[in-house]
């Protein structure tokens, strides 16, 4: 039924009064700070605060550091779309939510996809009690024990890199290209018990699917953006994390390897090892429901291992490339403790501290996953104020825009390891929080540094890494990317020493 004589006028009528509800609409979900007394930004119709990010003019990270950089309070709201969330700054209040009130927080607020099993059942994604019980389950396979027990596996891998090196014809490397490489070779054999090949074949399939996952692309900056900051809209639309070829893939060769182990009754003390020693002592009970559960295990180490560790590797060589002073130390501290030991070992690696204090800075000025994200699952009153967070309510705490703050690190772009030679107080609150915090805190912290000092071990050891005339000076931050990364990648000359 026409409501004037032309369709041509009532479809104008009928836009702009869809235009005008949904303006209504918006304008109330954006007075929620508002009515309960919460400092934020003006948000602009339908994107809020975060038009910069879906222009892809900033990274989600450098967003959040420059509303923490510009507002002077110890919380402030922002929106996301017409979503509100709360912003931690004050240390003490971070660590309130993060440690003594975790109860409260118990949930990260990312979305936890149905349509997606595997990706449901890895840690990271997971709520509730789920998280609770696979948390403890997968705990006992890295504990310092058996991380001793998977030495041997990383020394391989540092090895095949050094070999590789040094048989290739070439001294400029993309570093982090290099050790993704290497990443590769150490988780495929630690939680996969495969051999990537990923030193011998350039497009080996391991390192085709990994390029998927984390390589620069719209649909993964789209699709990761949509899981951390508008979860609703992941079940609603059915929005994969990563490429179902990637998770099939996976998930097939960890399965496979899982089941070849049992029958073959060999011994490499990896994941797969601990997972089917666990079965056997019945420590854990495996069933079908366990099998995607250690399945979203093995997948989330690959996830959550892959970037983070070779980023932490390649961004400590770039400081040291561009500090060769630093490097130099590094490097006498590296021989002094590798002929005390007669070797590199397990016990030589865990007796680095200057090392310890290169990694603590890289990892404060470029800390991978540049915020940490929660869920309030209970009303909270935050300390000295009338203002309760409620259940529901999305939370950020900016861990870059801490890093960066030059009242927790006086000149915060120097890269200074000397910062870290005595332990960070933490008695005010947290403010270095580069593996998170908390019952929530990252599982694999002493996997990953682990990984990473014995790769720059083996690299300082044998070459020296100086800049080329690609290194770019000063890094910019890749907008497209969720996690840190390096616009124009991490070009590094390397070469043998004798
Ligand atoms: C330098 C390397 C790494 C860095 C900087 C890093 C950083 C982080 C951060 C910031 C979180 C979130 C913590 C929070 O919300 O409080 C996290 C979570 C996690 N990380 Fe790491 N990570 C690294 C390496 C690894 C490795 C090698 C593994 C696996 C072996 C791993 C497994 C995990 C898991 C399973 C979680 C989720 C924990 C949970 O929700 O209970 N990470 N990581």
């Amino acid at each position: 039924m026409l409501i004037t004589s032309s369709i041509f006028i009532d479809f104008f009528i009928l836009l702009v009064t869809a235009v005008y509800v949904l303006h209504i609409y918006i304008s109330n979900k954006y007075k929620y700070w508002k009515k309960r007394g919460v400092y934020f930004p003006k948000p602009k119709p339908f994107v809020g605060n975060f038009l910069d990010v879906i222009l892809l003019k900033k990274h989600s990270s450098e967003w959040i550091k420059d509303l923490y950089d510009q507002i002077d309070k110890d919380f402030f709201g922002v929106y996301v779309f017409d979503d509100a969330y709360f912003v931690a700054k004050d240390p003490n209040l971070i660590k309130n939510i993060l440690v003594k009130n975790f109860s409260h927080f118990v949930n990260r607020n990312i979305a936890s996809p149905e349509h997606s099993p595997c990706i449901a059942h890895m840690l990271f994604f997971q709520k509730g009690l789920p998280w609770k019980t696979g948390r403890s389950k997968i705990t006992v396979a890295l504990t310092s024990g058996k991380m001793k027990s998977m030495f041997p596996l990383l020394l391989e891998s540092a090895e095949n890199l050094v070999n590789f090196l040094e048989k290739n014809n070439q001294d400029v490397w993309e570093a982090k290209e290099l050790f993704a490489k290497y990443a590769t070779d150490v988780i495929s054999k630690c939680f996969f018990g495969i051999n990537s090949h990923s030193f011998e074949n350039f497009d080996s399939k391991f390192t085709i699917l990994r390029r998927k996952v984390f390589g620069f692309s719209f649909r993964n900056i789209f699709a990761q953006t949509i899981y951390f900051f508008k979860p609703s809209w992941v079940q609603r639309f059915k929005i994969e994390f990563v490429d179902k070829e990637v998770m099939e893939y996976f998930s097939e060769v960890f399965m496979a390897s899982l089941k070849a182990r049992e029958t073959k009754n060999s011994r490499y003390s990896d994941l797969i090892d601990i997972m089917n020693e666990l079965k056997k002592t019945k420590e854990v009970r495996v069933d079908g429901t366990d099998d995607v559960i250690f399945c979203g295990a093995a997948l989330q180490f690959f996830f959550a291992g892959f970037e983070t560790t070779s980023s932490a590797i390649a961004f400590t060589l770039y400081e040291f490339a561009v500090n060769v002073d630093i490097q130099k130390a590094a490097r006498e501290e590296v021989r002094t403790v590798i002929e005390k030991y007669e070797g590199i070992s397990n016990e030589a690696v865990n007796d680095l501290p200057y090392l310890d204090m290169c990694l603590n800075e890289t990892l404060r000025k470029y800390p991978v996953l540049p915020f940490l994200e929660r869920n309030c699952t209970e009303d909270f009153p935050v300390p000295n104020s009338d203002v309760v967070i409620e259940k529901g309510t999305a939370v950020l705490i900016p861990t870059l825009g801490l890093h960066l703050d030059k009242n927790l690190f006086p000149d915060p772009h120097k890269y200074d390891p000397e910062r870290f030679r005595n332990k960070i107080n933490t008695t005010n609150g947290l403010s270095y929080i580069p593996f998170g915090d908390g019952p929530r805190n990252c599982l694999g912290e002493r996997f990953g540094r682990m990984a990473a000092k014995l790769a720059l071990v083996s690299i300082i050891n044998n070459f020296e890494v100086t800049k080329c005339s690609t290194t770019p000076i000063p890094i910019i931050i890749e907008p497209k990317c969720l996690l840190i990364e390096s616009k124009g990648g991490l070009p590094l000359r390397f070469t043998r020493l004798h």
